[in-house]
C-alpha cells in the first residue's frame, strides 16, 4: 500500500487543502460554515440533494480564476500519475480517498468548479496513454455503486431513480462475492463499455448525479455513503492473450462525530452505517497488517490512500485519528516491500535478540538457584546459632558469654564467626581483655552484700537530689543481671539519671565504684554515669564486647 506522502509532494497537495485557511473558493466557505451561522440552521430532515455540478455541465472543462486552488488538483495527480501506469501494465489498482467529513475527499476524487479532481483526471490519462501507445489496443468500461447504509446500489443502473431512504430499490441492489481464486466481483454490476473521453465523463456524472448526500453542520453536500467508481481495463498487444485489470476509484463517506454534524433521523443513522463500515475497514487494515487478508491489495495489486485532515484545531482528535488510520496503512507497505539485505538483516537481529533472550534467561535461572543456595545455607546457620545460643545461655556464671552469645543470634553472622565463637563458647574461653582483674574481682565481692540492699535506699531518699555515680567495670553476677546490663551497654542514648546523694562513706570515688551500701542499690541505678570521663572507658569496654557478638 503506498500513502499519498511517500514521495512528499503528495502530502503537500492534500495537507494544502487542509491547512490553508485562507485559500479562496470552496473550502474556506466550509470553514466560515462549521463557525457561522448555518450551524444555527434548522436541520432538513432526510433532504436530497442532486449535485449538478460545473464539472458535468462544463464538460471538464478548468475554468476557475484562481489558478493555485486548480493547482492543488494538479499536485495531487501528479502523486497519482505513477499507479495508473501500473494498472495500465496489468495490475489491479485501488485509489481511497479517507478523512473526516467535509475536509474534501470527494473535492479531491471528483473536483467542483470547472476543477478536475482525481477521477476524470485519470479517465483522461487512461485515453491519452491509449492513443499514444501503437503496440497494444486497449478497451475501456466504466462502473459505479455506493455502498448506502450497508447495501451495494448500482449507480448506473438505467433509469436510476434518485432515492435516498432506508427501503433500497432492490431492482439495484448487487452483491459482491469472492471467486475461488480468491479475487472479488460484484455481481449484477452495470458496466458500460466507454469508447471514447465525452463518453466516459457523461457516465461518470450521472454516476455522481445518483449518489445519496445531504446537508449536515460541517458540510452542504455531505456524501451519505462510499462511492466505488470502477474503471475495467483490457490490453492486447501483438495477438497474445487478453490482460485484464481494474481501476477502483474510491471515495468513501467522511467519518463524523454525530454530535459535531447535528445529525439526526435518517441523516444520523447513515452517519453510524458510514462510521461501522469505516472501521471494518480498519479490521481489513489490520487483517492486512498481519497478512491474513488478500482483500484490498491481492496479488499484484497496489492501493494508494489520499488521506484528508482538516486544519481546526476542534479537530485535532479527528485528525490524530486519521493519520494514525494512514499510519498502520502504511505499514502494510513497508512490511511486504522490504529488500533482500533489509529482510537478512532482520532475520539476523531477531536471531541475535532470541539469543540475547535465552542468554537472559539462563543467567535469570543460575541467580535463582543461587539465591536458593544463600536461603538454605542462612537456614542451617541461623539453626546452629540457636542451639549454641540454647547451651551457652545453659551455662550458668559466665555472663560474658551470655552477652556474646545474645549478639549473636540478633546478627547474621559470617560462619567463620560462628564457629569461633562456638568453639569458645564449647572450650569456656574467652578473650584475654574479657577477663576479670583485680579491681572487678573486689567490686564483685563487694556487690554480693545484696542484703544492705534496702537499708541504702532508704538512706539514699533522706538526701536531696544528685548524680549518682557508678562503676565503669561493672561486674555481672549472674545471666540475669547480664541481660539488664547489655540493656545499659546499649542505650547510650537514654537520659541520665538523676538520684539523691550517697554519703561519703557509702562511695568510694577513687577507685570509681560503689561500695558495698551502695552496690547493694537497684541495679538500673547503679548502671548509669553521669561522670563523662568515665563514661568514655565505659563505652570502650562495651565496644570491645560488642565487636564479640
Ligand atoms: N482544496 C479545496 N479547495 C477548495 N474547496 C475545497 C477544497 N477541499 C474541499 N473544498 C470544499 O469544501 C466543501 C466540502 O468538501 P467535500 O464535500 O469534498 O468534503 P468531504 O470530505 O467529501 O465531506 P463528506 O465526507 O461529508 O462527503 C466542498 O464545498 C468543497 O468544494
Amino acid at each position: 500500500m503506498r500513502g499519498i506522502g511517500d514521495s512528499g509532494g503528495g502530502a503537500r497537495g492534500c495537507m494544502a487543502a487542509s491547512s490553508s485557511s485562507s485559500l479562496p473558493g470552496g473550502f474556506p466557505q466550509l470553514l466560515r460554515r462549521r463557525g457561522g451561522a448555518a450551524r444555527r440552521r434548522p436541520f432538513p430532515a432526510a433532504r436530497m440533494v442532486a449535485q449538478r455540478l460545473p464539472f458535468c455541465r462544463g464538460g471538464g472543462k478548468a475554468s476557475s480564476p484562481v489558478a493555485h486552488v486548480a493547482d492543488f488538483l494538479e499536485d495531487v495527480f501528479q502523486e497519482v500519475k505513477p499507479i495508473l501506469r501500473s494498472a495500465l501494465d496489468g495490475h489491479n489498482v485501488c485509489i481511497l480517498a479517507y478523512g473526516q467529513t467535509g475536509t474534501g475527499k470527494t473535492y479531491t476524487m471528483e473536483g467542483n468548479n470547472g476543477k478536475l479532481g482525481i477521477v476524470p483526471r485519470a479517465i483522461q490519462e487512461l485515453f491519452s496513454h491509449a492513443s499514444q501507445d501503437s503496440s497494444s489496443t486497449y478497451s475501456f468500461s466504466i462502473s459505479m455503486l455506493e455502498v448506502y447504509m450497508g447495501t451495494v446500489r448500482d449507480l448506473l443502473t438505467p433509469r436510476q431513480p434518485l432515492f435516498r431512504s432506508t427501503e433500497c430499490n432492490t431492482s439495484s441492489i448487487i452483491s459482491i462475492l469472492a471467486t475461488k481464486s480468491g479475487a472479488v466481483e460484484v455481481e449484477g454490476l452495470t458496466d458500460v463499455a466507454i469508447q471514447d473521453l465525452k463518453k466516459a465523463n457523461q457516465w461518470y456524472c450521472r454516476g455522481r448525479r445518483a449518489r445519496s448526500t445531504s446537508w449536515t453542520n460541517v458540510n452542504d453536500v455531505s456524501s451519505r455513503s462510499h462511492c466505488l467508481t470502477r474503471i475495467t481495463i483490457k490490453r492486447s498487444s501483438g495477438g497474445t492473450t487478453e490482460e485484464c485489470s481494474k481501476l477502483w476509484l474510491v471515495d468513501l463517506g467522511g467519518s463524523e462525530r454525530l454530535l459535531k454534524t447535528g445529525a439526526s433521523g435518517l441523516t444520523m443513522d447513515e452517519g453510524k452505517a458510514i462510521n461501522l463500515s469505516l472501521s471494518a475497514l480498519g479490521d481489513v487494515i489490520a487483517a492486512l497488517r498481519r497478512k491474513r487478508s488478500q482483500f484490498l491489495t491481492g496479488d499484484g495489486s497496489k492501493v494508494l490512500m489520499v488521506v484528508h485532515i482538516s486544519p481546526s484545531d476542534d479537530d485535532i482528535g479527528e485528525t490524530v485519528c486519521s493519520l494514525s488510520f494512514a499510519k498502520r496503512a502504511r505499514s502494510i507497505e513497508s512490511s511486504k516491500e522490504l529488500s533482500e539485505d533489509i529482510k537478512k538483516l532482520k532475520q539476523k537481529r531477531i536471531a541475535e535478540l532470541d539469543k540475547e533472550i535465552c542468554d537472559s534467561e539462563q543467567e535469570l535461572k543460575d541467580l535463582n538457584e543461587q539465591i536458593k543456595r544463600a536461603e538454605t545455607s542462612l537456614e542451617e546457620r541461623k539453626k546452629l546459632s540457636s542451639s549454641v545460643c540454647q547451651a551457652l545461655s545453659d551455662e550458668k556464671g559466665s555472663p560474658r558469654s551470655t552477652l556474646v552469645v545474645v549478639g549473636h543470634t540478633d546478627s547474621a553472622e559470617s560462619p567463620q564467626a560462628t564457629e569461633k565463637t562456638k568453639s569458645r563458647a564449647s572450650h569456656g574461653s574467652v578473650p584475654h581483655f574479657m577477663s576479670p582483674t583485680v579491681c572487678s574481682r573486689q567490686r564483685h565481692s563487694s556487690a554480693s552484700h545484696s542484703a544492705t540492699k534496702t537499708r541504702l535506699t532508704k538512706s539514699v531518699n533522706r538526701y536531696p537530689a544528685a548524680e549518682l555515680s557508678g562503676s565503669h567495670s561493672f561486674s555481672y553476677s549472674s545471666c540475669k543481671n547480664a541481660a539488664k546490663a547489655r540493656s545499659v551497654a546499649f542505650s547510650s542514648s537514654m537520659p541520665k539519671m538523676k538520684c539523691l546523694p550517697l554519703k561519703s562513706d557509702q562511695i568510694n570515688m577513687s577507685n570509681n565504684s560503689i561500695d558495698s551500701t551502695a552496690a547493694s542499690a537497684p541495679r538500673r541505678r547503679e548502671s548509669f554515669i553521669s561522670r563523662p570521663a568515665q563514661r568514655a572507658p565505659l563505652h570502650q569496654h562495651r565496644r570491645r564486647m560488642s565487636s564479640l557478638t
